[in-house]
């Protein structure tokens, strides 16, 4: 049996109306999905507000009500709670409601721009191949131990994310790793949990459509690490200007890492090579079969937290050797006959898409072509377009912009936006084909004996969401067919 006041428990009350020792059954957010003695938290949305639902709550049968203002009407045996942040009290609930999982757990959240999945995945395969029982929440999946569950965000819901911590609690998980959003932050879907410690990665330009600018992007990053306990550590890296701004007000225990300056864990790029990374970190010498400068650091990272958490130096960098890349994270196939080397990455920000040409470009051998297909997400930050466009054909030789997931939008409106950013001295690099599985094929028709083809953007995706409507994709495989179909 639950009560309605023992999930109230933290939860910064104004004004009850009604009693609120009631069992209750479930607690939901979203009106549609209301039945007999649940509780339902009004929250104030983008597209909507979900006030305006609490009628319908009400007629569906909750038996309370959790709002930032009292509806006109009253209903007898209804508990109204107002409170002063709906997402705010949802998730303390939520954590309550799920007994408070976090509190059982290790549980590291990881939050920057780019990097947020390879590290966390990455820590999670490490922990697996230490032996412990081990939880992730990433954009790519959610894994409870062995058991794999489809991720339909990057940081989840809050009754998501405690439903997650419980399971993994009652497995027997003893680390989790989670990817922490900026969305998620803002949205407080992380407030209540327990964390052990954070991680920050690095910030550049992205999500500028949600956030009003790049400060309030920043501040928002930041209250995940004044959030953090005592007994956590916070763990940032030191080259990223913003990288020591994060910790200024955190309660937690501060590390850095650092390639270019001084840092708890520095680190050393030895050799860059299509084949991985040679890396000094500290004074321990080791490979890693993941690629690029960005890679060393997200392999301090790594390095770093599990040193934290306690590992032994020893097992950590030969567990880390053996490390594999995340879905779509530089995942590549070379062609047999044509050795033609096919690219996929999920680079959706002008940063990440520099990172990785960058990358490609520092282990060209010769003078292979550098073919990139790219496009840039509908309803979403449109301001990355132009940018992304010119770093496209800055960077490689030859462009074919695409669709990647219009969404709502006008996919040949964007494209344009793309197209927009192109220097002129790069135009005749730069071709436009709406339909992507078409702009990989002519890409992979126009590559000869040892050229390079990156597909950017979508990397694990498994479709296209065009109109609402999504269509089963695959980069990797579509790449893949062509390249492997060509014989010249
Ligand atoms: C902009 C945004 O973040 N939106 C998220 C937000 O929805 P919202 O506030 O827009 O919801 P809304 O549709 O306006 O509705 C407001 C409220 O009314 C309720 N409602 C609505 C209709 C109804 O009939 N009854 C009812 O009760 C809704 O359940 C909701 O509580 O809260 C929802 C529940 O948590 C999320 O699913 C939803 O994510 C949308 C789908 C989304 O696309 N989010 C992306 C932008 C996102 O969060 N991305 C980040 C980062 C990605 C990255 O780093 O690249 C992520 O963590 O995934
Ligand atoms: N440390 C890093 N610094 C810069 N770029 C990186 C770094 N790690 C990965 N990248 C690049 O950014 C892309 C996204 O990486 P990843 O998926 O790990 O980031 P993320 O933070 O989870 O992104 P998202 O916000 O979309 O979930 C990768 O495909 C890679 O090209
Ligand atoms: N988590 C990001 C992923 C973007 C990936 C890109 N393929 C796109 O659709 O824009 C978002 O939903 O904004
Ligand atoms: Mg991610």
């Amino acid at each position: 049996m639950i009560y309605l006041k023992d999930i109230l428990y933290k939860v910064p009350i104004e004004k009850t109306i009604g009693v609120t020792a009631v069992a209750i059954n479930n607690l939901h957010f979203d009106s549609r999905k209301i039945e007999l003695n649940d509780v339902f938290v009004a929250i104030r949305g983008s597209l909507s507000d979900g006030h305006d639902y609490i009628k319908m709550a009400a007629e569906k049968g909750a038996l309370a009500i959790i709002c930032e203002s009292l509806p006109e009407l009253i209903i007898n045996g209804i508990t109204y709670v107002q409170v002063a942040d709906s997402n705010k009290a949802l998730a303390l609930m939520a954590a309550n409601y799920f007994e408070n999982p976090s509190d059982s757990l290790k549980l590291i959240g990881v939050t920057g721009t780019n990097g947020k999945t390879t590290i966390s995945s990455l820590l999670y395969d490490l922990f697996k191949a230490a032996g412990y029982e081990t939880g992730l929440l990433s954009t790519v999946k959610i894994m409870v131990g062995e058991k794999e569950f489809p991720a339909t965000h990057t940081t989840p819901d809050p009754l998501t994310i405690n439903s997650y911590l419980r399971k993994m609690v009652d497995a027997g998980v003893e680390f989790c790793f989670m990817e922490v959003s900026s969305h998620g932050i803002h949205q407080k879907r992380t407030e209540g949990l327990h964390f052990a410690g954070g991680i920050f990665t690095n910030l550049s330009h992205d999500h500028l459509d949600y956030h009003k600018d790049f400060k309030e992007y920043r501040d928002v990053k930041k209250t995940f690490f004044d959030q953090l306990p005592k007994s956590a550590f916070a763990l940032t890296n030191a080259d990223d200007k913003n990288g020591p701004v994060m910790l200024q007000n955190t309660n937690a225990r501060t590390y850095t890492y650092a390639l270019k300056t001084y840092a708890d864990y520095k680190g050393q790029i030895l050799e860059n090579q299509f084949n991985g990374l040679l890396l000094k970190i500290n004074n321990n010498e080791l490979w890693v079969k993941l690629i690029g400068a960005f890679n060393a650091y997200n392999m301090l990272a790594i390095y770093g937290t599990a040193d934290l958490l306690g590992l032994e130096t020893i097992e950590v960098l030969q567990l880390m050797s053996n490390l594999e890349s995340v879905a779509g994270r530089f995942q590549y196939v070379v062609s047999e006959e044509m050795n033609i080397t096919a690219i996929v990455d999920y680079a959706h920000t002008p940063d990440a898409l520099k990172n990785v040409l960058q990358t490609i470009n520092s282990i060209r051998t010769g003078n292979e072509e550098l073919i990139t297909v790219v496009g840039c997400g509908g309803d979403r930050d449109a301001a990355k377009r132009p940018k992304m466009g010119n770093i496209a054909a800055s960077l490689s030789t030859k462009v074919i912009f695409t669709s990647d997931n219009p969404r709502s939008e006008d996919p040949e409106a964007i494209i344009h936006q793309i197209e927009a950013g192109v220097p002129p001295e790069h135009f005749k690099r730069t071709l436009s084909i709406t339909d992507r599985k078409q702009a990989i094929k002519t890409a992979c028709s126009m590559a000869n004996r040892n050229d390079i083809i990156l597909v950017a953007g979508k990397g694990h995706e498994t479709y296209q969401e065009i109109n609402g409507e999504r269509f089963e994709f695959n980069d990797l495989e579509i790449v893949s067919e062509f390249i492997t179909a060509l014989k010249k």
